[in-house]
């Protein structure tokens, strides 16, 4: 059964790709080649939109740009916002990366290069130096810049958010680990702790709203709602804090780290906001090429796979763990999005629709490992899809504190 697992590469034992029968390897054609598509505005950012007033946070925005943009921007009636002085060394941070940088060849230094979504300050660049101390953290304006830059070889790594003990799991980036074909290479948790920012001498009774990344509103909803403001989105917490100092708003608070207060020159008005003290993110490491998975230390595995409709499929396909007395840490189902409705006809009862789902599952045992291997071939004489997303060392550093 091990056999079956096709590697590519010998050393390995599995391959990032499908694990099936060619027989059975249509299935492929569920899920869409990478594309040099990037999404401006996550659906995560547009569902905590205002209605009337309904405005943005420009991303990427040197000063400069934040003054002319947001002279555009009232022309158009979109945005409405407050003028102000612009700090001036928030001209010389580095800007994300967008898609028209990804044509730019990669400088060839010998530091490690890692992406990471958001502005300098955020919790994602904490965790990207986390994961390499050494690196040169490469901000990126979306979650899939990240992913491109490293298909691109603009940088050698990404570190992204994949999960969180309040708000749950970035869906975004379950779904971009399918599109793409980046591999898991290692895992890193981050303590997230809250800061709510304003401007030097603003009192927190004064904002009328608050703006940040989506899931760092939502790991503050009991103080946020204390306060009785207005939440906003923004694409990361830094990017908030940037854009409340870029645009002196003084009626304006941002969620977000102690760094980025410093970063931007903002006072903290209020400290650990989150709703439980215990907030950490999973943030995943991807690179180009998989890792060698090894026996001597804790290792994780992550998968992705596809089932036939009919009872019981769902408890068979994790009973090949269970019988293996191999232990799960992590699953998530998402929706297919190429086929999201499977059509079943029934002469009896006539055409039930049903959702059809990707399942993702994280499980402790290595690539190298027997148990593991054996479990893979035993999903994989059901499964209609399997890929193996990365076999990697397990966390077991303290989650530190940003
Ligand atoms: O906005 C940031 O600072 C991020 O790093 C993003 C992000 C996320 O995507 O969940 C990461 C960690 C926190 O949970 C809040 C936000």
């Amino acid at each position: 059964m091990a056999s079956k697992l096709c590697p590519s590469s010998p050393a390995l034992g599995f391959s990032n790709s499908l694990l099936l029968p060619k027989s059975r390897q249509s299935t492929e054609t569920a899920f869409p080649k990478p594309t040099t598509k990037l999404w401006r505005n996550s659906a995560r950012s547009a569902s905590l939109h205002q209605s009337g007033a309904e405005w943005r946070i420009p991303r990427a925005m040197s000063s400069a740009q934040s003054a002319t943009q947001k002279q555009d921007e009232n022309q158009n009636g979109s945005v409405s916002l407050e003028s102000g002085t612009v700090p001036k060394d928030l001209v010389s941070l580095p800007r994300p990366l967008s898609v028209t940088d990804l044509a730019t060849p990669p400088s060839h230094g010998s530091q490690v290069r890692v992406a990471y979504q958001g502005v300098p300050g955020a919790y994602s660049e904490a965790a990207a130096l986390k994961a390499y101390p050494q690196c040169e953290a490469v901000p990126c304006e979306q979650f899939e810049a990240a992913f491109q830059a490293v298909e691109l070889w603009l940088v050698d790594k990404a570190v992204l958010p994949i999960e969180n003990s309040l708000g749950g799991s970035i869906h975004r980036n379950y779904d971009l680990l399918l599109r793409h074909r980046l591999h898991i290479v290692g895992e890193v948790q981050l303590a997230v702790h809250h800061c709510l920012l304003g401007l030097p001498g603003v009192k927190k009774e004064e904002l009328k709203r608050v703006v940040s990344h989506p899931q760092a509103l939502s790991q503050c909803e009991h103080t946020l709602s204390t306060l009785g403001v207005i939440r906003e989105a923004a694409d990361d917490t830094a990017g908030a804090a940037q854009f409340i100092a870029a645009n002196n708003l003084r009626d304006t608070g941002a969620v977000a780290s102690a760094r980025a207060a410093e970063i931007y020159g903002l006072q903290i008005l209020a400290d650990g906001i989150q709703d439980d003290s215990d907030n950490v993110t999973r943030f995943l490491m991807l690179a180009r090429e998989p890792i060698i998975p090894r026996i001597d230390r804790p290792f994780k595995t992550s998968i992705v796979f596809t089932l036939e409709e009919g009872p019981g499929v769902l408890f068979k396909a994790l009973a090949v763990f269970a019988l293996r007395d191999i232990n799960l840490t992590k699953i998530e189902s998402r929706p297919q999005r190429k086929r999201p409705l499977r059509v079943v006809d029934d002469s009896n009862t006539g055409a039930a629709k049903y959702f059809d789902y990707l399942f993702y599952i994280d499980f402790e045992a290595s690539m190298a490992d027997p148990r593991a291997q054996n479990a893979l071939g035993h999903l994989q004489e059901f499964a209609t899809f399997m890929r193996v997303l990365g076999s990697y060392p397990m966390d077991m550093t303290p989650t530190g504190r940003l």
